[in-house]
């Protein structure tokens, strides 16, 4: 395993959460079908409750603005066995949030939802969060040499808090200084990754940012961010063009500061 420098000038790691702290399976094998199996039954439990109705509320500001760009949407069943108004507003939105699922939308809508619904499961232990074995230790290196750690992931702040609250490495949210979700702007935009810097307090070329998706490294490297990918079981696989282009690292210990940091 190549040790691979980390810019001297570095102050700031920011870390991707699937595929880079976290195998992409525990997300598309467990987090993802438990929304599907669980959606239902929760927005009849839920949905006269104020937290449900802004999520209904968003998922729907969403799917407006999704007509008016021409995306396309989920074709409505009409499903026989529902009569209430109730109910069939309840159809609607699971339509809504199943098409966003099967195209892996990364809505704040659609996250804010999710994260809602994992709550329970992780606080009674139904779920608990994966990370990889090279994360904390190396996390907690970087932050004994003075370095400041944060998240960035698509998931909602509360789901990556409820991922490292409750994982199976027990709880791990000391490792992090802050969280950043799609609230901040889209990882394939590269205007979010300034106003991270910003709400930071740094300069862009001050953070490394460590994702397994090239498009958010692409997005990060032209807002003047250091960059490396990573490369983890199961993640997309590069081109060769893009091994060429990146740093890739397959653990976390690859990272060595330099003595000046
Ligand atoms: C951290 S919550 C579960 C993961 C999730 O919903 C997601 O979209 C992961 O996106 P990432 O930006 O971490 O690749
Ligand atoms: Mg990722």
């Amino acid at each position: 395993m190549a040790a691979i420098a980390v810019a001297e000038n570095t102050r700031v790691f920011l870390l991707d959460i699937e595929g880079t702290t976290t195998p992409i399976t525990f997300v598309k094998d467990i987090l993802f079908p438990f929304i599907r199996e669980n959606l239902e039954e929760y927005l009849s439990a839920h949905w006269e409750e104020d937290e449900c109705k802004q999520d209904v509320h968003l998922l729907k500001k969403q799917a407006e603005e999704d007509l008016r760009q021409n995306k396309a949407g989920p074709v409505h069943a009409v499903d026989q066995t529902v009569h209430t108004d109730e109910e069939k507003a309840i159809c609607e939105v699971v339509e809504t949030v199943l098409w966003q699922m099967d195209a892996d939308r990364k809505s704040t809508a659609l996250k804010q939802l999710q994260g809602h619904m994992w709550r329970a499961a992780y606080m009674t232990g139904k779920i608990k969060g994966e990370v990889y074995q090279d994360v904390a230790p190396a996390v907690r290196r970087w932050r004994h040499r003075g370095l400041k750690v944060f998240i960035y992931s698509s998931g909602s702040v509360e789901a990556q808090k409820l991922l490292f609250r409750y994982s199976v490495q027990g709880n791990l949210l000391d490792l992090f200084d802050g969280h950043f979700d799609t609230n901040i702007g889209a990882k394939v935009d590269s205007k979010s990754y300034e106003n991270i810097a910003e709400r930071i307090g740094c300069q862009p070329e001050e953070i490394m940012f460590l994702t397994d998706i090239t498009r958010e490294a692409k997005a990060a490297e032209d807002a003047g961010l250091n960059v490396a990918v990573v490369v983890r079981p199961g993640n997309m696989e590069l081109t060769e063009e893009e091994r060429k282009h990146y740093t890739i690292v397959t653990s976390f210990n690859q990272l060595e500061l330099s003595g000046n940091i």
